[in-house]
């Protein structure tokens, strides 16, 4: 589903690599944790797989397309396979939570009864039923997470990119969006998440790759936050 050949990312001169020769391959429906300290390239890894950064160097391919040959007006092809979710939500403020969601699927040009019909599900799925006339203010972090998470999941794109989506969370609080991004990824939607959060890491026992430095140190299956060696 998306595959790194030897990719670099410098993004300027004497500066480091921000990604240094990695190769790597996510199948489809996997679920993967990209660990490392801050400045290892996690960041950079997501947006080389939405095309919103370039490889210097290497070739990346996200569902059977090299992103890096992918032409521009393909690129919004590309990106409704992809949904994305944040550490700060990125709501939109002046929208219902009904509203934030339908709007994915308004942009997408999905007819109105389609949108009626889906935006409940989704919501219910997240666990936000009842919900939808609530504006993000009125909702606590972790509903507003999975408001972001129903609005990157509401066109069931094949791939989930998560950045720090707990970093903004209490323990508590946190599992459940775990919980629920661990439901997403059973439909057979592949997610790479970005992450710090350690306990939540060790408690998945997912797939487990390590940055330093721009460089992979550590690809694991069922692994934990820090090193098991
Ligand atoms: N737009 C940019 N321009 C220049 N340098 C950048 C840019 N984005 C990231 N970098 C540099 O690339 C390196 C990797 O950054 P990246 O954001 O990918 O790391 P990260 O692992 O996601 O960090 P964090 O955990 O703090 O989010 C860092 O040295 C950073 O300073």
């Amino acid at each position: 589903m998306i595959t790194f050949e030897h990719v670099s990312k410098h993004y300027g001169e004497g500066q480091r690599p921000a990604l240094a020769e990695v190769t790597l391959e996510i199948a489809k429906g996997e679920f993967v944790f990209l660990v490392g300290p801050s400045g290892s390239g996690k960041s950079t890894f997501l947006r080389l797989v939405l095309k919103e950064e370039k490889p210097s160097s290497g070739t990346v391919q996200v569902a059977g397309r090299d992103v890096g040959r992918l032409r521009s007006w393909r690129v919004p092809a590309l990106r409704r396979q992809i949904g994305v979710v944040f550490q700060d939500f990125r709501l939109l403020g002046d929208k219902t939570v009904y509203e934030n969601v339908a709007f994915a699927l308004q942009v997408l040009g999905k007819p109105r009864h389609v949108i009626a019909h889906t935006v409940p599900e989704v919501l219910q799925l997240v666990g936000l039923e009842g919900k939808g006339k609530r504006r993000p203010h009125e909702l606590s972090g972790g509903e507003q997470q999975r408001v972001a998470i129903a609005r990157a999941f509401v066109n069931r794109p094949a791939i989930l990119l998560a950045d720090e989506p707990t970093g903004n969370l209490d323990p508590t609080t946190s599992i459940g969006i775990m919980k629920l991004l661990d439901r997403i990824n059973r439909t057979g939607t592949t997610i790479v998440m970005a992450t710090h959060d350690a306990d939540i890491v060790d408690q998945m026992r997912k797939r487990v790759v390590e940055l330093l430095d721009g460089r992979v140190v550590r690809d694991e299956d069922r692994g934990v936050y820090g090193s098991s060696r």
